[in-house]
C-alpha cells in the first residue's frame, strides 16, 4: 500500500535528515514510525504527502509513484498534521465543509455525526476555532482527516495535546478504522500508543530506519524481562530514547 525505497532528504545542502529510508506498509495495518524528536517522522510524513519535495528515492503509495500524483491522489487519503491545519476564523463545522468541498460528495461523511465521533462539545461547534483549547483542535483535526472517509490515513502524534480521556477516545476512533480496513501510517514518539495500536513498528535513529517488527517480537527478541518496554529495545538498539523524559 504505502512503499518507500531509499529515501533521502535535507532541508540544507550537505545535512541530510533521512539518510536510507526503506519500508513496506500493508494493506489494513497500522503501521507506526517511531523515533525520538527532530528524527525526521514528520519530515518523512510531509515527503509521502508531497507537501515536501526535493527527496531522493522512490515513494509508491497506492501503488503509485507520488511523483505522477494527480488531484485523484488525495481523494483516498486522509492526514492529521502535527500542526493542526485548521482556519481559525471558522467554526469546526465550517472547516469541515470548506474541506469536504475538496473531495467527491459519496464519499463525505456526515459532520455532525463526525464530531459526534470525536466528542466535540455541542455549543462549540458553531464557534471560531480561536477560541478552542489545543484538545479540542485536535479532535477538530481528527475529524478533518476522517472527512473523506479514507483507505489509507496517516496520523502524526495522534494523541498530542489530549488528556487521558482525549487520547483514549482517539485511540479507539483509530482502532475502529482499522476495522473497517483503512491502512495506518501513524509517527510518534510515544512507546506506549505503538505498542497499544500498532501492528508492526519501525524504529528510525539519525536517518535510517534501524528494525521494523511487531511490538511483541521486539519486546521477546530484544527485552530483558517480561517487562520490558518498547523503550527499552529501542535504546537497546539505537543508543538513544525515545521520549524527553
Ligand atoms: N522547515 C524546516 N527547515 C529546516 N529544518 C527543519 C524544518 N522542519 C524540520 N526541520 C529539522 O529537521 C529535523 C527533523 O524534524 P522533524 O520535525 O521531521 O522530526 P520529528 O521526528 O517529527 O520530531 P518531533 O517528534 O519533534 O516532531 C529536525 O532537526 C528539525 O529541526
Amino acid at each position: 500500500m504505502i512503499r518507500v525505497n531509499n529515501l533521502s532528504f535535507g532541508y540544507y545542502k550537505n545535512k541530510k535528515i533521512l539518510k536510507d529510508i526503506n519500508f513496506h506498509v500493508k494493506e489494513g495495518e497500522i503501521f507506526g514510525f517511531l523515533g525520538p524528536n527532530g528524527s525526521g517522522k514528520s519530515t518523512t510524513q510531509k515527503l509521502l504527502m508531497g507537501v515536501l519535495s526535493g527527496n531522493q528515492g522512490d515513494i509508491l503509495i497506492n501503488y503509485e509513484d507520488i511523483k505522477n500524483k494527480t488531484r485523484l491522489f488525495y481523494e483516498d487519503i486522509g492526514v492529521l498534521f502535527e500542526i493542526p491545519y485548521l482556519y481559525n476564523t471558522l467554526s469546526a463545522v465550517d472547516n469541515l465543509k470548506y474541506f469536504s468541498s475538496f473531495y467527491k460528495k459519496s464519499n463525505i461523511r456526515d459532520i455532525e455525526e463526525l464530531l459526534d465521533c470525536v466528542e466535540l462539545k455541542t455549543e462549540y461547534r458553531k464557534k471560531q476555532v480561536k477560541h478552542y483549547s489545543k484538545g479540542m483542535k485536535q479532535r477538530t483535526s481528527v475529524a478533518r482527516s476522517l472527512i473523506n472517509n479514507p483507505r489509507i490515513l496517516f496520523l502524526d502524534e495522534p494523541i498530542s495535546g489530549l488528556d487521558p480521556a482525549g487520547a483514549i477516545l482517539i485511540k479507539n476512533i483509530i482502532k475502529k478504522e482499522k476495522e473497517k480496513g483503512t491502512t495506518i501510517f501513524l509517527t510518534t514518539h510515544n512507546m506506549f500508543v505503538a505498542d497499544e495500536l500498532c501492528d508492526r513498528v519501525a524504529f528510525i535513529s539519525d536517518g535510517y530506519v534501524e528494525t521494523i517488527d511487531t511490538p511483541r517480537n521486539l519486546k521477546s527478541t530484544y527485552g530483558d524481562s517480561g517487562e520490558s518496554t518498547l523503550e527499552d529495545v529501542f535504546v537497546k538498539l539505537t543508543g538513544r530514547r525515545l521520549s524527553d523524559g
